[in-house]
């Protein structure tokens, strides 16, 4: 048998000393601050950098071995912290970020009991009362909470029309390990934001707020129910999206209740075909209802991991050409994003910018969006961007091909570095964003190796286009006029004619007008794809500190929507 900490065993059993726990994190969380004080402040300053370059990578290593020591033994929000610090490729670096991959499958199971009694006090009636059936072993125990599988038992008062469930539980005790938690981590952030090491990169009260929010808000079932409602809604009628329905009379703050969708995983290929699903049907349609929650509702999920979604065959079985229709099934709206209107328009400017050519322009943009912190001397920044744009901006997809991939990762070299040296960090929704689009495009590639992600983009580009556009052509037109380094220019009198489309003043029956309203929508679509150019170029520099190929592909990938755009501007231009 392995022998269990104390605090882990406090942790599975629901209770915890708080006083040590806080105390526990603010020693380790001190005693690290001194270390690194020691060796990248006082030794450099007495003449000894090389030692702490020499150490640097090993103190990395060390400080995230005894991190995930400490997340595995007092689980809570550390085990949060740590996946959190494992996805900001942004400001952290790599041997922190690797070592802190996969945590969560590493926390123990609640004992049956405890949860018994949590979910009994928080229903208000015994388990036998409320549930035909309930599974004791979990289905999944995550650092919040656990699942299990259970059956409703026919009471009038429940009448869901349901009987196979899934109960998620919160651990016992979470409220209070996650208060002690972000006392002690608005502790250490006030610390922290003293360094100036640490305050010239990091905007850390932001960061921990932010961090606090998210967390507050997935230890509030209601909360997650509310969100899978809002999901559900947004695609109502839609029959390609499936959400479970909640059983509210059997789900509170802590308790949550909902139908048992399970169905094929969507990555499982054999079950699939099985099935008379093929695979590589399925990547297209998951893309596409992806990009409709990132670009149509603005609110999406931001944790599509292959377990949270299922691919359920609907109309009984294959037809007689041996197919079988399906949907798509999501779970687990504890984590969902956001894309509000001002990131919105932020990154609009931000495609506009790049569509032109205009590496001032760009480097403003990412400002306004939050990117760069106010600290940032973005000289370099507008060179490389520039030097970027002359190098590859007037070459179409064709002559894109043709370049040598090692020019690319040259190039990537050098912007990665400027990047790198810059104060920045990503706004909460541009990672969820970075991170909804590499998990989607994760699935996609294992349903369909040859499957590419920008084909998928086009058609949700210009539905964006469309929805938005007004505001997208007010825009490109002020711009246009006021940048003469635009090189495809939107003639003023389309933007005039879209103006007056839009107030109605002109109907679109006429077909030479709509030939020219959709040479609009190619223009705009341009702008999407070089929007997505600037997010991808950011990304690639960002990754690349974590990952060398995976970061050199998404920027050389980045550079093709906006050459393409570039090449076709001219073309229809
Ligand atoms: N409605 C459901 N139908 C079928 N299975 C479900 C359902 N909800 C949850 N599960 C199962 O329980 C597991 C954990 O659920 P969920 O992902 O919602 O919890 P979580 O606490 O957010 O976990 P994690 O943080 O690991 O994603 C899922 O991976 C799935 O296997």
């Amino acid at each position: 048998m392995t022998s269990v900490s104390p605090a882990r065993a406090d942790l599975a059993a629901g209770a915890g000393n708080t006083r040590a726990r806080y105390r526990r994190i603010l020693r380790f969380s001190a005693w690290h601050l001194a270390v690194t004080w020691w060796f990248e402040l006082f030794l450099p300053r007495i003449g000894l950098l090389r030692v702490a370059e020499r150490t640097r990578a090993r103190r990395m290593q060390r400080f995230a071995r005894s991190f995930h020591v400490l997340a595995v033994d007092l689980g809570g929000l550390m085990i949060k912290v740590g996946q959190f610090m494992s996805s900001r490729l942004d400001v952290l670096p790599p041997e922190i970020t690797k070592e802190l991959e996969g945590l969560q499958d590493e926390v123990p199971a609640v004992p049956f009991a405890a949860i018994r009694a949590l979910a009994e006090a928080e229903l208000g009636v015994s388990l036998e009362t409320a549930f035909a059936r309930v599974d004791e072993t979990p289905v999944a125990a995550a650092s919040l909470g656990q699942a299990h599988r259970a059956v409703l038992a026919p009471t009038a008062a429940v009448d869901t029309g349901l009987t196979g469930v899934v109960l998620k539980v919160q651990r016992p005790g979470i409220d209070e390990i996650v208060d002690v938690d972000l006392a002690a981590l608005r502790k250490v952030g006030g610390w922290l934001s003293h360094v100036r090491l640490v305050s010239d990169r990091v905007d850390m009260p932001t960061l921990v707020e932010e961090f606090a929010a998210t967390s507050l808000e997935e230890i509030d079932y209601l909360h997650e129910a509310a969100s899978s409602e809002r999901f559900a809604e947004d695609f109502a009628g839609d029959d390609r999206v499936a959400v479970p329905s909640i059983v509210w009379e059997r789900t509170t703050r802590r308790v949550l209740t909902l139908e048992d969708v399970t169905a094929i995983k969507i990555t499982d290929a054999a079950a699939l075909r099985a099935a008379g699903i093929d695979p590589a049907e399925v990547a297209p349609v998951f893309a596409a209802v992806m990009f409709d929650q990132l670009f149509t509702n603005g609110f999406f999920h931001a944790d599509p991991h292959p377990g949270n979604i299922f691919v359920t065959p609907t109309g009984g079985g294959p037809d007689a050409s041996g197919k079988t229709t399906w949907k798509l099934t999501f779970i687990d709206f504890g984590m969902m994003g956001e894309v509000p209107g001002n990131t919105r328009s932020g990154l609009r400017k931000l495609l506009i910018a790049a569509a032109s050519r205009d590496g001032k322009g760009l480097v403003d943009a990412i400002r306004d969006v939050g990117v760069l912190l106010p600290s940032a001397d973005t000289t370099e920044l507008e060179r490389a961007m520039t030097q970027l744009f002359a190098r590859f901006g007037g070459m179409g997809f064709a002559e894109l091909r043709e370049v040598d991939p090692r020019e690319f990762r040259d190039f990537a070299d050098q912007f990665g570095h400027v990047v790198r040296s810059l104060p920045f960090q990503l706004p909460e929704n541009f990672l969820l964003i970075i991170r909804a689009m590499s998990l989607t495009s994760g699935v996609c590639s294992a349903l369909d190796p040859s499957f590419n992600l920008w084909d998928s983009v086009e058609p949700y580009a210009a539905q964006l286009i469309r929805d938005e556009r007004g505001n997208v052509v007010g825009d490109l037109g002020r711009q246009a006029l006021d940048n003469a380094a635009l090189v495809w220019r939107l003639p003023k009198r389309i933007d005039g004619l879209v103006a007056r489309i839009e107030d109605g003043s002109v109907a679109v029956a006429n077909p030479g007008l709509e030939r020219r309203v959709i040479r609009l929508e190619h223009a705009a679509r341009r702008l999407v794809s070089a929007l997505l150019f600037g997010a991808l170029l950011i990304a690639g520099a960002l990754v690349r500190a974590d990952d060398t190929v995976f970061g050199t592909v998404l920027m050389a990938v980045s550079a093709i929507p906006l050459l393409h755009a570039v090449f076709s501007g001219r073309r229809q231009g």
